[in-house]
């Protein structure tokens, strides 16, 4: 179908013949290109390749899309590109088979799940800093992916099968994200071009996704009731459409949540660490804070909403460091968006990370600056813009597992370690699906008695 956009729309400059805006996108800092298109205005049309995109510019509009309009929207390329590979999990499941889909895992992230969980994190995250001698270096993105790949691998994942899978995930995450990015953003001539990278992908997928078709059999025939992810899916019946997952459905969705569950707070987490270090008055608030609150013992349930600067640093790391620099939806019909009608078949995209850094809503974007949530500080306009778990139906499901996580991981590795950047570093990021911090070295001091 020709896919007719909004003629009223400004196109951004730079829009070359066959490429469109292409190169702009690949450049290493395109969320800084994403960000200089928004005093162009709040849609913007560009183009990948010859395939034209609307870029919403302002919170409002994607407000519209994602939650007053979304029945107007579906997933769109990227997704659409991304089934042949990471199948019809949640994350690419459209309209009505993803609301079953997401009724029938929802439990698994219901409240209850989530306050099981924290003595699980509490105690990741310890074994994990107890391993990090004082004076030692240690890798902190790669410990950060461990982290991660743990909490959601011993919250989720309980027969004792699924821990390689689990490890398979993170360590070929690498090599998913960048061949998903090429596959999916690329135009189709380019994406088809067999490069290392795609090769890589393509093992790395057709890896994962035996591993996690093994995981379910195991399941079927070892194992019970386990009480996790596995067994509630496989247990799990839509009441409302009287239907059950089948053993692929259910493949699919431990695919969609190692690739969704891991990477992601492992990258946050990262830039936490660099920014701890980096602001050592922070720091020692941060570390008071979690001294007079939690102490030596456990975090608990109880102590979350008392860690008000930790959340604060947590929001603070979702706004400015937030990996996912693009996300897109397509119209199934028309839809007045600003004023402006699009056609059923126009794709609009926003980014998240972008939109967090517009100046006119975030002053002085590029400075981390956790005070800028804390008391009266947030304007109106700062918390509807501020939207890192996106919005509406298809806001991640991880999100409240996510925050509790991320506010356990700082707080544990607060108390019991001081680490520091060496000498002379300057942090490299790296694009691929997502944005990231390149490799993070880290000297270790004591900090309480662990
Ligand atoms: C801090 C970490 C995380 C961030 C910033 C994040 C961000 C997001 C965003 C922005 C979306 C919406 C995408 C869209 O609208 O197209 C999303 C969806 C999703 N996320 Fe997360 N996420 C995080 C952690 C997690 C975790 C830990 C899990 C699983 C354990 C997870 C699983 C998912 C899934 C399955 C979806 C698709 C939901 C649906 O379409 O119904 N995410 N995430």
């Amino acid at each position: 179908m020709t896919t007719l956009l909004a003629r009223q729309a400004p196109t951004a400059p730079g829009d070359l013949p066959l490429l469109g805006h292409t190169l702009s996108l690949l450049r290493p800092d395109r969320v800084g290109y994403l960000t200089s298109l928004q005093p162009v205005g709040d849609l913007v049309r560009i183009r990948i390749g010859t395939h034209p995109f609307l870029v919403l510019n302002s919170p409002e509009l994607v407000r519209t899309v994602m939650v007053e309009e979304a029945k107007s929207f579906d997933r769109g390329r990227i997704f659409q590109k991304a089934r042949p590979y990471v199948g019809e999990g949640l994350f690419t499941a459209e309209g009505t088979e993803h609301l079953r889909q997401r009724r029938m895992v929802q439990p698994a992230f219901h409240r209850e799940q989530i306050q099981r969980s924290i003595r699980i994190m509490n105690d990741v995250v310890r074994k994990q800093a107890a391993t990090w001698r004082p004076g030692a270096t240690v890798a902190m993105d790669r410990e950060m992916h461990v982290l991660a790949s743990e909490i959601i691998g011993q919250c989720m994942f309980l027969a004792p099968e699924a821990r390689e899978v689990v490890q398979l995930a993170r360590d070929e995450l690498p090599a998913l994200l960048q061949g998903l990015g090429q596959r999916t953003l690329l135009p189709d001539f380019l994406a088809r071009v067999p490069t290392p990278v795609g090769r890589r992908f393509d093992a790395a997928c057709a890896d994962l996704r035996a591993a996690a078709a093994r995981l379910v059999t195991v399941y079927r025939e070892n194992h019970g009731d386990l009480g996790d992810f596995v067994s509630l899916l496989l247990g799990a019946h839509d009441a409302r459409t009287g239907t059950t997952l089948t053993d692929t459905q259910i493949r699919d969705q431990i695919m969609t949540l190692l690739i969704a569950g891991i990477e992601t707070p492992a990258t946050l987490m990262t830039w936490a660490m660099y920014e701890l270090a980096r602001d050592p008055a922070l720091r020692a608030r941060l570390e008071a804070e979690v001294d007079e609150v939690v102490g030596d013992r456990d975090i608990e349930a109880a102590d979350l909403p008392a860690l008000t600067l930790t959340e604060a640093f947590v929001d603070e790391n979702l706004r400015l460091h937030h990996p996912l620099w693009i996300l897109m939806r397509r119209a199934v019909k028309p839809v007045t968006l600003g004023g402006v009608t699009i056609e059923p078949g126009s794709e609009v995209l926003y980014s998240p990370a972008a939109l967090q850094r517009d100046p006119t809503i975030f002053p002085d974007p590029l400075r981390f600056n956790p005070d800028r949530w804390l008391g009266d500080a947030p304007t109106d306009r700062m918390r509807r813009a501020f939207m890192p778990y996106g919005l509406g139906n298809r806001q991640c499901i991880g999100d409240a597992f996510s925050g509790v996580q991320m506010k356990i991981t700082i707080a544990g590795i607060v108390a019991a370690r001081r680490l520091d950047l060496p000498a002379g570093f300057r942090p490299k990021t790296v694009i691929s699906s997502i944005v990231h911090l390149d490799r993070l070295p880290m000297t270790v001091h004591q900090r309480g008695n662990q």
